[in-house]
């Protein structure tokens, strides 16, 4: 494979003697992987239950590379939200950010979703997470894979980062900045990475992660944790961004934080500062901040199997944990803006007492016709959100709707009416291109199942089962 000249040359100075090592990386097979969700079943039934060839990732709880041969993006538990397919070394982000059921956790730079989504599942329904991406576009895509996982306590905001600082100020016990950058790490995968490398985009980009970065560094209140990632080998976007972030706030760290023993340490001696980034710094001060970068992670392709990483685990001093996110305790018709319209909410509680045997909790808010529950009582007045929670569905007259985002969050028990087909059944090749089935007795809201997942609601009523999967989902 053929990789600009300057990025060979330039790595050849960094590694010496790994420099073949790292070169021959390149013509390996590239190895892929997908993340179960532990919403939808454990990694030890996925193992069973798999019509694929899986392998633990060694350092991802529910990460398993798959066969060559497997297809996982085309089969019906791909739609169905049960795993997530996502680059392996991608995967350590999430688990150094050591996510705690309950907390407050915000995503910065999360489209398309895969380190949101392992954040989730590390929340386990519990808590908040703000998933915020800056380009419309792909902050859509980001929304319809949170909704896909069946992820009830995530918002989704489409901002740059400082507008969601001045709105969130202190306010996270854990933020993921994963990194716009040069994206040497994407060489193999994607060939508009070779094609647009430069060493100005290298400088570029380290430019905009300092901005990023100072905007996350508000948000995190004392004692919070705030993981920084890339998935590119130069040390301008990786050790250098950290120090240069390190000698503006002293009031952050590195973490020493346990990891698995193919992760390298970060490499302090391939930090260039010029002299006035280390203007008024004291020697010491700075021996000490580059010795801390030894405590940050490389992920090599030549050293395990993934296509490579950066991620430094950074604390900020202080004490204490941010207040419990607010939690509506069962759902009431008392949204945090006021009271969600008394008609609006009659009309879900008649669908919810026909359908559901468990009612999903948060606070309830109505945006125009769309009724979705908040995961806690959360103030988003002025910011860009696509999804402000769990989508519950949408308010006719005179009727309910429900949402394909609720199918996906709920469990198979939780609800009065289901249909289930196997994956590899004429049914759900039917139903997945949008067709009616037949359906047995009785009606109302009835949701679809492959296997024992959820894939979407569809309406049984004389003998047939309606299909309201989404029709941009349709295959
Ligand atoms: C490496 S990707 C994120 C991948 C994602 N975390 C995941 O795991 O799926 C970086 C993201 O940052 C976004 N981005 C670009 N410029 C940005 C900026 N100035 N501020 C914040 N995010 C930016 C990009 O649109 C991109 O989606």
């Amino acid at each position: 494979m053929q990789l600009p000249e300057l990025f060979e040359e330039k790595m050849k100075g960094l590694l010496g003697a790994e420099y073949d090592e790292f070169r021959r990386s390149y013509g390996k097979e590239r190895r892929q992987a997908l993340r179960v969700n532990p919403a939808k079943l454990s990694a030890a039934e996925m193992k069973e239950r798999s019509p694929f060839t899986l392998e633990p990732v060694p350092w991802a709880k529910n990460g398993f590379y798959y066969g060559a041969e497997d297809r996982p993006g085309r089969h019906p538990w791909h739609e169905a939200g049960v795993y997530y397919i996502q680059e392996p070394s991608a995967m350590s982000v999430a688990e150094l950010a050591g996510v705690q059921p309950g907390e407050r956790v915000l995503d910065l730079c999360a489209a398309p979703g895969g380190k949101s989504t392992q954040l989730a599942a590390a929340l386990e329904g519990r808590g908040l997470l703000v998933s915020n991406e800056i380009h419309p576009a792909r902050a859509k895509i980001l929304a319809s894979n949170v909704e896909r996982m069946g992820i009830p306590n995530a918002v989704v905001t489409n901002e740059p980062p400082e507008r969601l600082s001045s709105h969130f100020p202190a306010f996270f016990d854990r933020i993921v900045v994963d990194a716009p950058c040069s994206g040497e790490g994407m060489f193999r995968k994607e060939e508009q990475a070779v094609l647009q490398w430069s060493q100005e985009n290298v400088e570029l980009c380290a430019r905009r992660q300092q901005d990023i970065l100072e905007e996350a560094a508000g948000m995190l209140r004392p004692g919070g944790v705030l993981v920084y990632s890339t998935c590119t080998f130069a040390p301008e976007e990786d050790e250098k961004s950290v120090v240069r972030f390190l000698l503006k706030h002293p009031e952050f760290s590195v973490k020493k934080t346990e990891a698995y023993g193919g992760f390298a340490p970060g490499r302090p001696e391939w930090v260039r500062l010029t002299e006035e980034e280390k203007e008024g710094v004291s020697p010491e001060r700075l021996e000490e901040i580059l010795a801390s970068v030894r405590d940050t992670f490389r992920l090599w392709p030549h050293r395990l199997d993934g296509e490579g990483h950066y991620a430094a685990v950074l604390e900020k001093a202080g004490a204490g944990k941010a207040e419990a996110p607010k939690k509506a305790g069962r759902v009431s018709g008392k949204s945090g803006r006021g009271t969600v319209d008394a008609e609006a909410w009659k009309l879900y509680e008649e669908f919810a007492a026909d359908t559901l045997k468990n009612c999903p909790e948060g606070v309830p808010m109505l945006f125009g016709e769309q009724l979705y529950l908040l995961p806690c009582e959360l103030k988003l007045a002025g910011l860009k959100v696509l999804r402000p929670g769990l989508h519950l569905g949408t308010v006719k007259k005179k009727r309910f709707e429900p949402a394909h985002a609720l199918a996906l969050a709920l469990r198979a028990e939780e609800v009065k009416r289901t249909a289930s087909y196997p994956a590899d059944s004429g049914e759900i090749r039917s139903w997945l291109s949008g067709e009616t089935l037949p359906g047995g007795e009785g009606k109302g809201w009835t949701l679809v199942l492959v296997d024992s997942f959820p894939l979407g609601w569809g309406k049984l009523a004389g003998g047939s089962l309606k299909n309201h999967y989404p029709k941009g989902l349709r295959k």
